[in-house]
């Protein structure tokens, strides 16, 4: 019999993160980094420092409602110039590296930020450099990255993201998500954006049932738009439930985000991981925003196993099945398949 899993086991898997919001990723600790060097540089800089402005998720103080101004309010304030924005995305990637992702697909929403002559292309060219430059250190990780539409951006915006992906694909995009706070309805104006995205080849995910829906209305037409992932899953009536599992869908799970801001019910054990993964759907556990819930992916795994009574086998077919999931191309699921298959043998 094998010993149960712990920490040193999940950090050491080899393990595959799809659902990872870089701003959400940035560490309270890289956050206050930014804070002091710009505070420094600028003696009119009124920010407030996140240790203190930043509420704790772990002392339950965060939910659905106070979860979206932390980023509008604050972060966005803070990491605000290229400098901040390219230390931030290196950071959020090292971390990464260092709990054990082998392969990440990060994603971000396109922000200009006008007073420091930053276009939305620019932001996203900056986040680009940051990973190229990350590679050239470091092969061990592999990012690729996944733009955003937020369900507050208009039809334009969302075409602008699309055109965005389809201009930086050679650099590493691979996908559109749709993101935002799931009370902000309806989204059927940003249905066009996501068509042209499918027709030009790229990979869709979306933020789908984070909150009880009135009607399934909104699932179905999401469902509509053709993804190859959907995020989060939470609140999914069962006769949708079936329809997800018989096409297949990749999951994009988050227990302490789902448990911690309250969007899901009865705590980590009444979590729908555990039906999925009875179901045997493709499940790849995620982060969401790391910086927030503080919770890394390797404390994830730990979680799935205590909470679902996973034994080290089962973890590492966990991370297996995160791999089928991913938007990146043969060559990097072989790769990963090597990697667990190297693991396998070593464990
Ligand atoms: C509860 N989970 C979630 N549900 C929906 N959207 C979320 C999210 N967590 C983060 N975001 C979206 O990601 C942005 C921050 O990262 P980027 O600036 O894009 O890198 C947030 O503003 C929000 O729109």
């Amino acid at each position: 019999m094998s010993l149960p899993p712990d920490l040193a086991y999940t950090k050491a898997l080899p393990k595959v993160e799809l659902h990872a919001h870089l701003t959400g990723s940035i560490s309270r600790r890289c956050l206050h980094e930014i804070w002091k060097q710009r505070a420094s540089k600028d003696s009119s800089f009124g920010l407030e420092d996140p240790l203190t402005a930043i509420p704790k998720a772990t002392d339950g103080n965060i939910d659905v409602v106070s979860f979206f101004p932390i980023f509008d309010k604050y972060i966005y304030s803070l990491v605000s110039d290229e400098e901040s924005i390219r230390f931030a995305t290196t950071t959020v990637l090292e971390e990464f590296r260092e709990d054990g992702v082998r392969y990440l697909e990060l994603r971000t929403t396109p922000r200009a930020v006008p007073a420091a002559r930053i276009s939305k292309d620019d932001y996203i060219a900056i986040v680009l450099k940051a990973m190229a430059d990350f590679r050239m250190s470091n092969d061990s990780l592999h990012v690729k990255l996944i733009l955003s539409i937020d369900r507050k951006n208009t039809l334009d915006e969302a075409f602008e993201v699309v055109q965005l992906a389809l201009k930086y694909r050679r650099l590493g995009v691979v996908g559109v998500d749709l993101c935002g706070n799931p009370a902000r309805r309806p989204i059927s104006h940003l249905k066009p954006a996501f068509i042209e995205a499918n027709t030009q080849g790229l990979a869709i995910t979306l933020h789908f049932a984070e909150i009880a829906q009135p009607d399934s209305d909104e699932l179905e037409e999401l469902l509509a738009w053709n993804p190859q992932r959907i995020g989060h899953v939470i609140h999914v009536p069962k006769e949708l439930r079936k329809s997800i599992g018989d096409q297949r869908l990749g999951l994009e799970l988050c227990l302490s985000c789902n448990v911690l801001a309250n969007l899901s019910e009865g705590g980590y054990a009444s979590h729908h991981f555990g039906e999925w993964w009875s179901a045997g759907a493709p499940i790849a556990l995620s982060t969401d925003d790391v910086g927030i819930f503080e919770s890394s992916l390797s404390s994830e795994y730990l979680l799935a196993a205590h909470h679902f009574n996973l034994d080290r086998k089962q973890l590492l077919e966990l991370s297996r099945s995160a791999c089928a999931t991913i938007f990146g191309d043969a060559d990097e699921v072989k790769r990963l398949s090597n990697l667990l298959d190297g693991f396998c043998v070593l464990a």
